[in-house]
């Protein structure tokens, strides 16, 4: 079977995004996990198809790079709207898109040359300094689940991200979903550096969207970043902004999306 796609990429974060609204393509967690292999597949952090909507503009549903469905994207969210701008998905409202993901309404706007702003869920679920793996984990939900550590005696650049985030995201006992794990130095009063692993990918990825909100939003409440508007160096090299209300709700995620090709796969039964 032949499948056209799109090769986005948000902030570093990369995706097959489908172009599903006659939903006539139906794929399997191994044809996704294959789609998403790097070297013998297409190669992305995660998959996603669009989707009509009954009351939004498009559904965008989203898979982890292992096929799985995956929770909320941040990144995924803004290449989506990128990909729907530039195919022509109609929207109710000019310039601006309304969607549903996870059974939550988003909303989200170009607002500059391949630069999209999503607006976030409210956050949940705060915890503070929960002591795994040797680590002072703090956690949020923030559409997905994140723990957030601040590696204050060490160099973020020679952090062992892989193994560190995976002991911890493998830690059932603590979070039986599993967690996405963030790593971050403060820079400046209204800047942070980030690195994550990824839930769903299993590895450490070049950003993450509702990563870099969970960082943010939790540098705030700690009282190590002092403005609302946080600008999240991520490790690509690319810069996300994040920007809330005092009360760390009406949170913003904005930065680059782009197209970087578009091609046509061959997808076997059983994967590619
Ligand atoms: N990269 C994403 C997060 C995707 C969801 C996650 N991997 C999970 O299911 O836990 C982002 O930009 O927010």
């Amino acid at each position: 079977m032949q499948i056209h796609f799109t090769k986005l990429s948000g902030a570093g974060n990369d995706f097959i995004v489908i172009d599903n609204r006659n939903q006539s393509v139906h794929l399997s967690t191994a044809q996704i996990n294959a789609m998403c292999t790097r070297r013998t597949g297409i190669g992305a952090d995660g998959l996603i198809l669009i989707e009509p909507s009954q009351r939004f503009d498009f559904s965008m549903n989203y898979y982890n790079a292992d096929g799985l469905p995956g929770s909320m994207c941040g990144n995924g969210g803004r290449c989506a709207v990128y990909f729907a701008h530039s195919t022509g998905v109609p929207s109710a409202d000019q310039g601006r898109y309304s969607f549903e993901a996870n059974g939550n309404r988003y909303e989200a706007e170009i607002t500059g040359h391949e630069t999209v702003r999503l607006h976030m869920l409210d956050p949940e679920d705060f915890r503070n300094a929960v002591a795994i793996e040797g680590f002072s984990c703090h956690y949020v939900n923030t559409g997905s689940p994140h723990v957030v550590i601040y590696i204050d005696n060490r160099k973020l650049e020679d952090l062992d991200v892989y193994g560190f985030g995976k002991a911890i995201r493998l830690r059932s006992d603590v979070f039986p979903e599993g967690t996405n794990v963030n790593f971050l130095e403060i820079t400046a009063p209204d800047s942070i550096s980030l690195r994550t692993f990824e839930r769903g990918v299993e590895d450490e990825t070049l950003a993450c969207g509702t990563g870099a909100v969970a960082a943010a939003l939790m540098s705030f409440r700690l009282g190590k970043v002092s403005s609302s508007t946080v600008k999240v160096n991520v490790r690509s090299g690319d810069t996300l902004e994040v920007a809330f209300s005092e009360d760390l709700n009406s949170v913003t995620l904005t930065g680059p999306a782009k197209i970087i090709y578009r091609g046509i796969a061959e997808v076997q039964n059983d994967g590619l």
